[in-house]
């Protein structure tokens, strides 16, 4: 048994996280490997003796799972390591909200003990892939996002026309500040903000939000998550910016952006007691009503 180990920063009590994990592998005999910049950051003896993997290709199928050290953006960053391979991420919380990422630095021990023992939940989430006409280069190789990918103006304060047609049909021209398309798990980050429903992660739905749309009648649509969605962008700048997670490109506004549901899925794994309807209530303090 192998895990991975991966983190974007460096902080205070960094090395103090590590040793955890590490000394909780070593005294169970578990070999662990650990991203290149991330190994080179610590100051840890003990990581130093570590194996490390510098890109995606040097992780596969013998890696039980990865461990991801930092908040929610440092787990859409661990994705793009995972992608396909079917490893599952595990987050620890170094980080303010850690909506994904869901273990405390105080249960790191007990959380790993109940890897090993297995008991756990896989939460499996599905990911959109993008395509666009003409191809663009910066969107080849990390096409995926596991919240959302997003379309909004570049360099004016002037709003975009978002044509958008929903498996070949016209839907409607959005006139906003940009459009989100959101999967399950990124329906409690972007859209979330934008007036978007909350979808529990199982479903198979996608949610249509706008950003801001000049309109009383443009509100955001829950549609099945086998659409094939293509959105066409006109405005006053000759660009618009196209968003996955926390990756951003800029895209010339002939382009035809198609978006679908990615071939595959990640699995979160997650503890009984940090389910998801403990964690919106816990973090988003859902359905607190000070009254009562
Ligand atoms: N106005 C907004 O709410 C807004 C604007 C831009 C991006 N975002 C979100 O931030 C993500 C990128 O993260 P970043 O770290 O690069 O940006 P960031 O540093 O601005 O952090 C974004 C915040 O969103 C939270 N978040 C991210 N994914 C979430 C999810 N699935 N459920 C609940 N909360 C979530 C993070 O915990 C963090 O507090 C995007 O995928 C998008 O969902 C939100
Ligand atoms: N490896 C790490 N060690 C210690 N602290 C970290 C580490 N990684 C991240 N953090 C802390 O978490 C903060 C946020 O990290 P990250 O960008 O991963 O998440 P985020 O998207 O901002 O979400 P969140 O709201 O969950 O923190 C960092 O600014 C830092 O304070």
């Amino acid at each position: 048994m192998k895990f991975a180990i991966y983190g974007q920063y460096y902080q205070n009590n960094t090395d103090e996280i590590v040793e955890k994990v590490l000394s909780f592998f070593h005294r169970h005999n578990i070999e662990v490997i650990i991203e290149e910049q991330f190994l080179n950051s610590l100051k840890l003896p003990t990581a130093k003796k570590c194996q490390s993997f510098s890109n995606h290709c040097e992780l596969n199928e013998n890696i039980f799972a990865l461990i991801s050290i930092g908040g929610d953006g440092t787990i859409l960053r661990a994705v793009t390591y995972v992608r396909d391979k079917n490893i599952p991420i595990i987050g620890i919380n170094a980080g303010r909200l850690g909506f994904l990422a869901t273990v405390q630095i105080e249960n790191i021990e007990n959380s790993l003990e109940k890897v090993l023992k297995k008991d756990y939940i896989l939460s499996k989430r599905s990911l959109l892939s993008l395509s666009c006409t003409p191809k663009n280069p910066d969107l080849v190789d990390l096409n995926f996002a596991l919240n959302e990918v997003t379309v909004s103006r570049k360099d004016t304060t002037s709003m975009i026309t978002i044509e958008t047609h929903l498996d070949g049909e016209y839907l409607n021209s959005y006139w906003a500040d940009g459009l989100i398309i959101s999967t399950p798990t990124g329906s409690t980050g972007y859209s979330l903000s934008c007036g978007g429903p909350i979808l529990t992660p199982e479903v198979s739905s996608l949610v249509i939000t706008p950003i801001a749309p000049h309109n009383l009648n443009a509100r955001p649509l829950v549609i099945k998550d086998d659409t094939i969605i293509d959105l066409k962008i006109s405005g006053r700048e000759d660009e618009y910016l196209v968003s996955l997670d926390s990756r951003i490109t800029s895209v010339t506004n002939e382009t035809i952006l198609h978006i679908e549901k990615s071939p595959f899925e990640i699995n979160l794994i997650e503890f009984k007691e940090e389910s998801f309807l403990k964690t919106i209530r816990k973090k988003l303090l859902w359905g607190e009503d000070r009254r009562n």
